[in-house]
């Protein structure tokens, strides 16, 4: 019996080849297995030249949608306040005018970024500092804030729904004081770009911007007083009549790789989108160009002489606020001339992150006066850069060029 069991669990050397063999076949057959694997990624990757990118971007879509969803509703509370005579304006340390419609538009963007991405940090233009010595203003800013949200309450809930009272208003709005930098998931954000227009009835931006180590990722712009239509021309822009008409409020956006788009502003869920994109322009001096309307930020004397040196004869379109990089992005002008007005002016981060990126996702480039790209990775402002130019990248070193010249660079 011993022997007859010895026999059995010792295997023979037949089949320890056996077991040997099929180990080995497994293992190559897994072997193949990866490397056919490997290889047909690869082949994708070759195929779809942008696969890993948009694998990358797409995290960006979450971050955009809530950027559309939080300008559109603070546009609610902007357009409220340009209807009223009265916009509680007072002056700040700069002599520059702030409104409630500035600091409401600020707490209510800021809490939507609280609530959907609580750790990143914020770089906006307000501060609550005046609104704690001004118990009225503060009130009346609460009054008006409490008040907005998005027609469809799901919407307004994804953005956090009401804010809970006019002392944690007022912390929300001081959220926005992060110094900037080059590491990071950081916001900027403009809760009222071109104050001045939107005092005199002109153009005005709500703008918010997602900057990540530095670069800018994802843009929303909403431009209340912009036509709807993006073929209408630039002139049809520019002025107060338009925003009393029903066909205006646009809100772009862009994320870093996936284009410009635009959409209807609405008081509800966003409306449909669709992509814009610079006009073709064969000759420069066929080129429109816009500038702002207040001559103190920047120069207008300079800004013509640049245009004339490329031999555009049709004279500037002046709008305010980003409302220049949307209306260039669509394809409704084509060249946005910012020259410094004085030497050592900042031009400040919120000023610029979303419209650089939604010129540059329509295919336009934007820089300094020198030719480099808007930095903002240095702080609040744009401590390397000086004034912005831009235009279709095909004329940006001409443009470039003519801006050196006048200057004397
Ligand atoms: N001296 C100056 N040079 C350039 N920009 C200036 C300036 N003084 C103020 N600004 C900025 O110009 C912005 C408006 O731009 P525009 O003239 O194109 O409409 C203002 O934004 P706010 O209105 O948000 O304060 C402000 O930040
Ligand atoms: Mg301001
Ligand atoms: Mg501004
Ligand atoms: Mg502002």
């Amino acid at each position: 019996m011993k022997h007859t069991t010895a026999h059995r669990t010792d295997p023979s050397p037949r089949s320890y080849l056996f077991r040997f063999v099929s180990r080995l076949l497994i293992c190559s057959t897994l072997i193949l297995a990866l490397s056919v694997a490997l290889k047909s990624r690869s082949r994708l990757s070759l195929l779809l030249p942008h696969f890993s990118t948009k694998v990358e971007t797409m995290a960006y879509q979450q971050e955009r949608f809530i950027a559309e969803l939080a300008v559109q509703r603070a546009c609610l509370l902007t357009q409220k306040v340009f209807f009223e005579k009265a916009k509680g304006t007072v002056s700040k340390d700069d002599k520059s005018p702030v409104t409630i419609g500035d600091f409401g538009a600020q707490a209510l963007i800021i809490s939507a970024i609280r609530k959907n991405f609580p750790n990143d940090e914020i770089v906006a233009e307000e501060e609550a500092s005046s609104l704690r010595e001004d118990k009225d203003l503060s009130a009346e800013i609460w009054r008006l804030v409490k008040d907005i949200k998005l027609d469809d309450e799901e919407s307004d809930n994804i953005l956090g729904g009401p804010l809970a009272s006019e002392q944690s208003m007022l912390d929300i709005i001081d959220n926005g004081n992060s110094a900037g930098g080059a590491s990071g998931r950081i916001w900027a954000l403009d809760p009222i770009d071109g104050t001045k227009g939107f005092l005199r009835g002109g153009q005005y931006a709500v703008c918010l911007g997602l900057m990540v180590d530095g670069d800018v990722k994802v843009g929303a712009i909403g431009t209340p007083n912009l036509p709807v239509d993006d073929a209408a021309s630039l002139d049809a822009s520019t002025g107060a009549q338009q925003a009393a008409t029903t066909a205006n409020g646009v809100l772009f956006s862009a994320v870093l790789g996936e284009g410009a788009t635009s959409r209807p502003l609405t008081s509800s869920t966003l409306a449909a989108s669709k992509p814009i994109s610079m006009r073709p322009v064969s000759n420069i001096s066929d080129a429109v160009f816009c500038e702002g309307v207040e001559a103190a930020h920047s120069a207008q004397g300079d800004n013509a002489a640049v245009a004339q040196l490329l031999g555009i004869t049709a004279p500037s379109v002046r709008l305010d606020s980003q409302a220049k990089y949307c209306s260039i992005a669509r394809g409704a002008g084509d060249i946005y001339l910012r020259l410094p007005v004085k030497k050592d002016y900042q031009e400040k981060i919120w000023d610029h992150a979303a419209g650089d990126l939604l010129v540059r996702e329509a295919g336009g480039q934007v820089t300094d006066i020198y030719g480099n790209r808007l930095d903002f990775s240095k702080g609040r402002t744009l401590a390397a850069n000086k004034g912005v130019v831009a235009s279709p990248k095909a004329h940006q070193d001409a443009v470039v060029g003519a801006v050196k010249s006048v200057l004397k660079l």
